[in-house]
């Protein structure tokens, strides 16, 4: 302000010494936000959110099938099994945070896959598709805003979203897939939002009776997926093969069981994945593939329908685009 009081021309009003922001909301991430994000899904993994099971599974302990669960779970046995697993996490650089929710949370809060999604840009937070898991993206949302993670969107309306329902194909195109927790209006929404970062979203549609997308595809290299038999979509096979994907089969010769869990990974890097152990038969064809497996054992956690890979909500990975 001059001495006539007149505030014109002051750098607060664009005169001189206003210093205008030029970098964009990408350049800023790594630096005024914490680095993060992914456009791949088997790029070297940097960090991951997880939450430790506890005092919630009780409500499990009665009527597993009523909060979704398969089998009550034995709650030390769990939280022992979930630690080993950020260990591994540890053991192999990756960096594992904690949702850590103020107060008790509902059941399923540790399958923090289901919670969000990553973009270059932010993260897509999820809005559960039951009521059993409806506000559990709350505590994901604080947890990431905390940590200085961008939140690109969140659902409206009626659109429903669990983040294990996308996955990256390449830089530019990820896949939705469509079926109990993911419906249209959802896709719909992801698409506007990655249409403003250059990425096209692809919406498929899953048989019925499965739970997730990341059930029927896993991609561990830049030309390697993992893909079951007569379950992964058509068109999801296709858009593969098109970005120079090979497709590794699962064994017919096992149960749906088995291929549930075996399948139920989280890559560590190109051609590394962390996976149960117990599924010998599947991780030698994994391996026969060229892939090298840490094996942990879920075998409580498994109680709870969910596995390595849904427990794990992917923060960063190395970026490939
Ligand atoms: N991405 C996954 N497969 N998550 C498993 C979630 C299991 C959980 N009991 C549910 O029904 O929501």
């Amino acid at each position: 302000m001059d001495k006539t009081g007149n505030t014109f021309n002051s750098a607060a009003y664009g005169g001189p010494g206003w210093q205008g922001r030029t970098r964009t909301h990408r350049e800023e991430i790594g630096d005024l936000w914490t680095a993060s994000g992914i456009d791949s899904e088997y790029a070297t993994l940097r960090s991951v959110l997880l939450h430790r099971p506890g005092g919630e599974l009780a409500a499990a302990l009665e009527d597993p099938n009523s909060v979704q669960m398969l089998e009550a779970l034995d709650l030390g046995r769990a939280g022992e099994q979930h630690d080993a697993m950020a260990e591994a996490y540890r053991a192999n650089g990756v960096d594992a945070q904690y949702v850590d929710p103020a107060g008790q949370p509902t059941p399923n809060q540790m399958f923090c896959a289901d919670l969000f999604v990553m973009s270059p840009e932010g993260a897509i937070l999820a809005r559960p598709a039951s009521t059993v898991r409806a506000g559990e993206e709350r505590w994901v949302a604080r947890r990431l805003a905390d940590a200085g993670v961008p939140i690109l969107r969140t659902m409206t309306g009626n659109a429903v979203f669990e983040g294990a329902d996308l996955m990256w194909l390449d830089p530019e195109t990820v896949m939705v897939g469509l079926g109990l927790r993911t419906n249209e209006d959802a896709a719909a929404q992801i698409a506007s939002s990655m249409e403003e970062i250059g990425v096209e979203t692809l919406a498929v549609d899953m048989p019925y009776g499965t739970m997730h997308f990341m059930g029927m595809l896993r991609i561990v290299d830049r030309d390697l997926a993992i893909c079951w038999p007569r379950r992964t979509p058509f068109s999801t096979v296709r858009a593969l093969e098109e970005r120079g994907y090979e497709i590794l089969w699962l064994p017919t010769s096992e149960p749906d069981s088995v291929l549930n869990r075996a399948l139920n990974i989280v890559t560590l890097g190109p051609r590394k994945i962390l996976m149960l152990a117990g599924y010998d038969a599947v991780q030698k064809a994994y391996e026969k593939a060229g892939i090298e497996c840490v094996t942990i054992d879920g075998s409580e956690l498994v109680k709870a329908a969910g596995a390595i890979g849904c427990l794990t909500g992917v923060v960063r990975r190395d970026l490939v685009g």
